[in-house]
């Protein structure tokens, strides 16, 4: 298949235990074209292994080596999941002569298919541009239930990217695009918005928001003391939608834990108060698919970046198994 390649073993190294003590020694590098149906809780790690969107919305390229980055980190770390929850990685989705939107759209139907197959998808980019085709697999996979069902997309971001792709679509255009869709097809855009920052979203993307009516927590409110504020906007949103998309942008979190992206943060947000989060949307049981996005391994300092977003997914992954 086109923009994609199959799962590389090389990357999964650390510790040997012969015991599953690691989580290199349970994943299973299963080929798309082999991977089952899930019969039991199933979590299917896939790559966006893409920077063109970084590179047209001039930003710095090298997150096209994100997701191996992340899952060579997270291959070292401890597996506590039980045996019957499987791990699978499914490889990479690539952007071949910077193709960017033929890579969406193999994105889209691979997730299609991972839904179709039962799998929990956890999606590793790779430039923000990942959330659009992200979203278009889920849109798909609830297209072909008999009941319309709505998404809700909660973003945790410095950055609102909506910018208009009147030019080009671009890593700063996906939600922009998703809205514009949502427009056309009458229904509404659910967007929610954790850790926007003044000093990162000029005024247009501000008005762009309160005219798309998007709900935004700001970078200084967005933290430990403000939670049950917080959690009080997430319930709301996550009532009024049949299924939540989650993106986090790992530019989001403070440069001091998130070096490695094209436009750090030096006053981002804690990975605490996402973890927070995460336990309450995860809570509602209605989290369909999760991506964590804008990982660049060229500007990360002694793989920290890489080893919070490795983290990220070990929680995730953990909670859904309820190990
Ligand atoms: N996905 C990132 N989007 C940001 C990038 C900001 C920057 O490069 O400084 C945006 O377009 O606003
Ligand atoms: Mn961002
Ligand atoms: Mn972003």
């Amino acid at each position: 298949m086109k923009h994609y390649k199959a799962p590389i073993k090389d990357i999964w190294t650390g510790r040997v235990s012969n015991k599953w003590l690691y989580l290199h020694e349970k994943v299973h590098c299963t080929p798309l074209e082999e991977l089952p149906e899930a019969q039991k809780k199933s979590i299917a790690l896939l790559g966006y292994a893409c920077d063109e969107g970084v590179s047209r919305n001039q930003g710095r390229p090298g997150a096209v080596n994100g997701p191996d980055a992340i899952k060579s980190s997270f291959a070292k770390m401890p597996n506590h999941l039980p045996g019957q929850v499987l791990l699978h990685d499914v490889g990479n989705i690539t952007c071949d002569n910077g193709d960017m939107e033929a890579a969406q759209e193999t994105l889209s139907d691979t997730v299609l298919t991972l839904l179709q197959k039962k799998q929990f998808p956890i999606v590793l980019g790779g430039g923000h541009d990942v959330a659009y085709g992200h979203y278009h697999g889920i849109e798909r996979y609830l297209d072909t239930k008999k009941e319309a069902q709505t998404i809700g997309i909660i973003n945790f971001d410095a950055h609102f990217d909506l910018r208009k792709n009147t030019e080009q679509n671009n890593s700063g255009t996906p939600f922009y695009q998703i809205a514009m869709e949502c427009q056309e097809e009458h229904i509404d855009f659910n967007y929610l918005c954790l850790g926007i920052r003044k000093d990162a979203n000029d005024r247009v993307l501000f008005q762009t928001a309160r005219d798309l009516d998007v709900t935004y927590v700001m970078s200084d409110t967005f933290q430990a003391p403000f939670l049950e504020e917080i959690n009080t906007w997430i319930h709301a949103f996550v009532k009024n939608v049949d299924h939540v998309y989650v993106t986090i942008d790992l530019d989001g979190f403070s440069s001091a834990y998130a070096p490695g992206v094209s436009a750090p943060s030096p006053m981002g947000f804690t990975p605490y108060i996402v973890l927070e989060c995460l336990k309450t949307i995860m809570g509602s049981g209605k989290l369909i698919s999760l991506d964590i996005a804008e990982m660049n391994p060229k500007y990360d300092i002694d793989g920290q970046t890489a080893k919070l977003a490795a983290s990220l997914v070990h929680h995730v992954a953990h909670s859904i198994a309820g190990s």
